[in-house]
Parts: structure tokens; C-alpha cells; sequence
């Protein structure tokens, strides 16, 4: 089970990630209690291993301004939450990207029909902490790198993969004791029940 930790700001959030074997560990350059700056960010990346991927989040922001950021900080993934039509994928091409979405009736859940290397399928409100209906999955399901986040906690994200058999997961507001502030038990603890059953 391919885990990211995303919304990380302090070197203690990125060791404790890094150490309990997450896969992906995710900075957010958008407006947001998470959001961090270009330099904070590029600090913390030069302490992420290479076997670890490093994602920028990115909210509705003009293209432009995510390929500046993106490169400033030195992410290894873009991830793009919002309506961004494909021709932004298209300008972003030679990135490796994610694309974050809602699953509706129109989504379009085949991995890489933007252009895209990983899906993630969100809740309305990215960020938020709120789970979303995972019985949408039984008439639409992607297949192949595809992550599962919203509202996913330590508690319930066994019983998530179990429903929905995600490639992956995601999570930021389930590791946290106040909103944009990491609780390193709880990111230990999801890191090994996501991964439980598999090491
Ligand atoms: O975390 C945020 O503040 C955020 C802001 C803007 C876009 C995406 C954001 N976070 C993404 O939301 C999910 C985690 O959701 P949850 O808090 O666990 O419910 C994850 O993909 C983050 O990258």
C-alpha cells in the first residue's frame, strides 16, 4: 500500500514520515492553515531521501506560478486540486503530475487521460478531514496508480482500503492535533495500519 503523508512544515513532521516508512510526503504552496513558503519548503525536501517522493499541492493557481513554485522548492510531483481543464495538464507536461478530483458520474477515472502519472480521488473539500460516500466507487473505480483520501485517520483507513482497494493513500487533517499541526504518534500509527498485513 503506497502511502503519502501530505501538509508537512516542520523537520520533525519530515523525519517522523521519512522514519515511519511513508512513501510520498506532500507540502501544500496553497492557501491553507498547511501552506508553506519556497524556502521552508526547499529545506525540508534537501532531508527527504531519495526512495521518497516529494509532492507540491496546489489549489486552482495559474499554471505559471505552479511551474515556478514547483521548481523553486524542488518537488518531485505536482498535484493539482480543482477544475484545471486538460490543456493545463498539457502545459505542465514534462512535470510529473497528479491529478485530484471528486468522483461524480462525469469523472473520468482512467489514470492518465490528463496526462497524469497518479489519480487522487478527494473528498469535496480538499483538506478538510471529511470522508466522502466510498459505495461511489462500486459503479466507477479507477485501476492502476490511484490514491484514496478524505478524511482517512488512523482509526478508520483499514476499513477504507477494505472498501474501496485503493492503490494508495493519502492523508493530512486524521495525523494532526490542531489543523496544521502534525501529531507524530498519529503518523506512525496510520503509516503501519495502512501498511499492516503487507510488510
Ligand atoms: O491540506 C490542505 O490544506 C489542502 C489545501 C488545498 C488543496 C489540497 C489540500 N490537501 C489535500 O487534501 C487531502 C487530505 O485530506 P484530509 O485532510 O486528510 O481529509 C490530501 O490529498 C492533501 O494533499
Amino acid at each position: 500500500m503506497y502511502v503519502k503523508v501530505c501538509g508537512l512544515r516542520t523537520e520533525a513532521d519530515v523525519a517522523t514520515a521519512v522514519e515511519a516508512g511513508a512513501d510520498a510526503v506532500g507540502f501544500v504552496f496553497a492557501a491553507s492553515p498547511r501552506q508553506i513558503d519556497i524556502p521552508t519548503a526547499q529545506k525540508l525536501i534537501a532531508d527527504v531521501p531519495p526512495h521518497v517522493l516529494t509532492v507540491g499541492v496546489f489549489l486552482e493557481q495559474p499554471a505559471g506560478e505552479v511551474r515556478q513554485i514547483a521548481t523553486e522548492a524542488g518537488v518531485g510531483m505536482i498535484q493539482l486540486h480543482g477544475d484545471y481543464p486538460r490543456e493545463t495538464f498539457a502545459e505542465l507536461a514534462g512535470s510529473r503530475l497528479m491529478r485530484a478530483t471528486t468522483l461524480t458520474p462525469e469523472t473520468d477515472v482512467t489514470v492518465g487521460a490528463y496526462g497524469e502519472e497518479m489519480l487522487l480521488l478527494d473528498s469535496p473539500k480538499a483538506g478538510s478531514g471529511e470522508q466522502w460516500d466510498l459505495t461511489r466507487l462500486t459503479t466507477s473505480r479507477p485501476d492502476g496508480p490511484w490514491l484514496l483520501a478524505g478524511g482517512l485517520t488512523p482509526g478508520n483507513v483499514r476499513a477504507a482500503i477494505e472498501a474501496a482497494r485503493p492503490w494508495g493513500v493519502d492523508v493530512s487533517s486524521g495525523v494532526e492535533s490542531s489543523r496544521g499541526v502534525k501529531d507524530h504518534g498519529l503518523i506512525r500509527t496510520f503509516v503501519a495500519e495502512a501498511k499492516r498485513d503487507q510488510r
